[in-house]
């Protein structure tokens, strides 16, 4: 059985405690479901991570839990051997005790464009929809805020994120497996950030609408998503698939983005960066051997992607409520 009472702990000695409603009851029965397959061969990783001593602890301009001298070369071996079973790791990258965890994102290069633009975070309780492994509430966490929460629905980045905490058990940073779907409307968090989900959504504005739910007035949105160029009215729906990926849905210009965030209510919603991603940022490693960039772009037009679509580009945009 997982125990999330340290959550719920926390949850009830803080101003999210009315999530203490729902919560409990939805992930009793998460847990009824998900403790087999897969997820129970994960679970069963985790419980064989060895207890180590972290001598230092990075999370300002890195994700560096402990130092190699930290652990014996037996240890090391058997810490590779462990996490190597919860391949493929997608978001990242991780360093656990001088084991570089070569993910197939760079998620640092996203985590630079985004903190120059965003309010301070110091003090501030953050909520991240659709973490993944949870690479960047570390990196919230390391910014200075008071709380972290991420929510995404995935089983093998949940275990990955159990994973990484195992080294550094932080009571302030906390990934819940849910969905945006399954969440109350808190209106409590001071910062919003959903960065690559967007896209994924069938209704985009329903989406940031329960996005806008989870924020306190006055409170911030990051917003993370694929854009393409055009203006207000321009908005890709591909088809069955994009950079071959199957569930793509809607694919707006950030003049778009903007608009729809103004017409939902939200106020000052500003472009603050728009990228197109690199091979460099985005590449299959030793952590996640499947195909990635190269192979979604078209082998002689990278700027096209192998469906024909304009090659990914994000913009990240912030608003405030
Ligand atoms: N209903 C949902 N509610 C919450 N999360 C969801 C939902 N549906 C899917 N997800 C989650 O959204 C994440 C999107 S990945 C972005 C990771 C990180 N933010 C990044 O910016 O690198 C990008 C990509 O897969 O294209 C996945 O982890 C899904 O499980």
């Amino acid at each position: 059985m997982l125990d999330f009472s340290p959550f719920y702990a926390k949850l009830a000695g803080n101003k999210l405690h009315n999530w203490l409603q729902t919560l409990p009851a939805q992930l009793a029965d998460w847990q009824q479901h998900a403790l087999h397959g897969d997820f129970k061969q994960w679970q069963k990783v985790l419980n064989q991570l060895p207890q180590t001593t972290v001598s230092h602890v990075e999370l300002a301009d890195a994700v560096q839990f402990g130092v190699a001298g930290d652990i014996s070369e037996g240890q090391a071996q058997r810490i590779i051997h462990l996490l190597q079973q919860l391949k493929p790791w997608r978001k990242g990258p991780f360093n656990i005790h001088g084991i570089e965890i070569d993910t197939e994102w760079r998620s640092d290069f996203k985590w630079q464009r985004v903190l120059p633009h965003i309010s301070p975070l110091p003090g501030r309780y953050v909520l991240d929809v659709g973490c993944g492994s949870g690479y960047h509430l570390w990196r919230m966490r390391g910014a200075g805020a008071a709380f972290v929460v991420g929510i995404d629905p995935s089983q093998l980045f949940y275990s990955q994120f159990q994973a990484i905490k195992h080294f550094n058990p932080d009571p302030d940073v906390h990934l819940i497996p849910i969905g945006i779907d399954e969440m109350p409307a808190l209106a409590q968090f001071d910062t919003v950030f959903s960065m690559g989900v967007l896209y994924h959504r069938r209704s985009p504005l329903d989406f940031l609408q329960q996005l806008k739910q989870q924020l306190r007035p006055g409170g911030e949105l990051v917003l993370e998503t694929l854009v393409v160029d055009g203006d207000q009215h321009t908005v890709l729906v591909p088809g069955e698939r994009y950079a071959k990926m199957r569930n793509v849905w809607f694919i707006p210009s950030s003049e778009a983005l903007c608009h729809w965030l103004n017409r939902l209510g939200f106020k000052n919603p500003k472009v603050v960066d728009l990228n197109t991603t690199t091979l460099s940022e985005q590449r299959a490693t030793a952590w996640m051997e499947n195909e990635s960039l190269i192979d979604f772009l078209n082998p002689t037009d990278h700027s096209k992607t192998i469906e024909g679509y304009p090659a990914p580009q994000r913009a990240v945009i912030v608003a405030t409520v």
